[in-house]
């Protein structure tokens, strides 16, 4: 096979966030309403300070009213729960994020659910779990990782996944499980693999569609994938990197890659997402998309689809 197509997440993430300003724009000027997202951060880790920042501007480049709240490390749940509670009374935000993970001391289920479900842009919510997985897409916010890989998905194969085998490597509640609803709900036949699974090379090999959502640096290699397949890989996992050098404090600099070792995938690949530059900043796109939709809905009007 000849070298594949690398799918441009930076790119489509650049269009979709593109549209939302449009539309924000329009949406205010008709009805005065400014898309309000809160996002909630608890503890100091720095990955998640970035990704938090990162979501904030996009947010305020829309044109939305972004909020964030940053609560130490040491938080109680009730606290926690406070301000999600607060955030759901408060008519200017239409979005709310918690980041995680949470700190140990904190239930996370208790806290999701507490999200009023309208505002959970996260679509974590058991409500929303339930409208994607009985299909009702119309009504379910649905996750911003799996939403923003079947876009990415749709650019190369179309809408219409039929008679396609897709295998999502990977069994969270927050990419795993929803990706597979949406493949199914596309059509496509379906398998959830995971660390328990027979012969999961061989597995992968049966897919015209790959989502690889393991969390393990590089694990899928070319011995996983189909030739011609479409690869979707969600993993983002900070690696030393010797070859890079070394930081001041003398030890090695780090790169992200995927879960995919996209070297030897993309020799047999059709199509396949980079880490970075993939799903990555799709997500945040779909995010601020979550966020605009939420808004929309509270002024009575038809939102944009995306
Ligand atoms: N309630 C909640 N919702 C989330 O959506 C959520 C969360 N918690 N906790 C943390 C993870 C992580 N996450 C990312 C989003 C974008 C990039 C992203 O844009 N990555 C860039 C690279 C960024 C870099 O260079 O570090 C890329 O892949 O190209 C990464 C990670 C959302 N998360």
């Amino acid at each position: 096979m000849a070298e594949a197509r690398r799918i441009d997440g930076k790119a489509a993430a650049a269009r979709i966030i593109e549209n939302v300003t449009a539309e924000t724009a329009a949406l205010t000027a008709k009805t005065g309403t400014v898309p309000g997202l809160a996002v909630v951060i608890v503890g100091e880790d720095p990955a998640s300070q970035v990704y938090v920042g990162s979501k904030a501007k996009t947010a305020t480049a829309c044109g939305f009213k972004s909020i964030k709240h940053e609560l130490p490390a040491e938080t109680s749940e009730a606290t926690l729960l406070k301000v999600v509670r607060d955030l759901n009374e408060d008519a200017e935000v239409h979005g709310i994020l918690v980041q995680l993970p949470l700190p140990e001391h904190v239930d996370e289920a208790k806290v999701i659910q507490t999200i009023d479900p309208d505002k959970d842009v996260d679509g974590f919510h058991l409500i929303n779990v339930g409208r994607l997985s009985t299909g009702d897409t119309a009504a379910a916010f649905v996750p911003c990782t799996p939403a923003g890989s079947m876009l990415l998905i749709r650019e190369v194969l179309g809408d219409d996944l039929s008679g396609k085998n897709a295998v999502v490597v990977g069994r969270s509640n927050i990419v795993g499980k929803p990706m597979a609803q949406l493949l199914l709900a596309a059509n496509a036949t379906v398998t959830i693999a995971h660390s328990r699974t027979k012969d999961l090379p061989g597995v992968c090999r049966g897919a015209d569609i790959l989502v690889a959502a393991v969390g393990r640096p590089e694990m899928l290699t070319g011995d996983y994938v189909k030739d011609g397949a479409v690869v979707i890989d969600v993993g983002i996992n900070r690696i030393e990197a010797p070859e890079k050098g070394l930081k001041e404090d003398g030890t090695p600099k780090t790169k992200l890659v995927g879960d995919v070792n996209y070297e030897e995938a993309a020799r047999k690949a059709a199509a396949i997402t980079p880490v970075p530059g993939g799903v990555g900043p799709m997500t945040i796109a779909m995010l601020m998309a979550n966020t605009l939709r939420s808004a929309c809905r509270s002024a009575g009007i038809e939102a944009p689809k995306f």
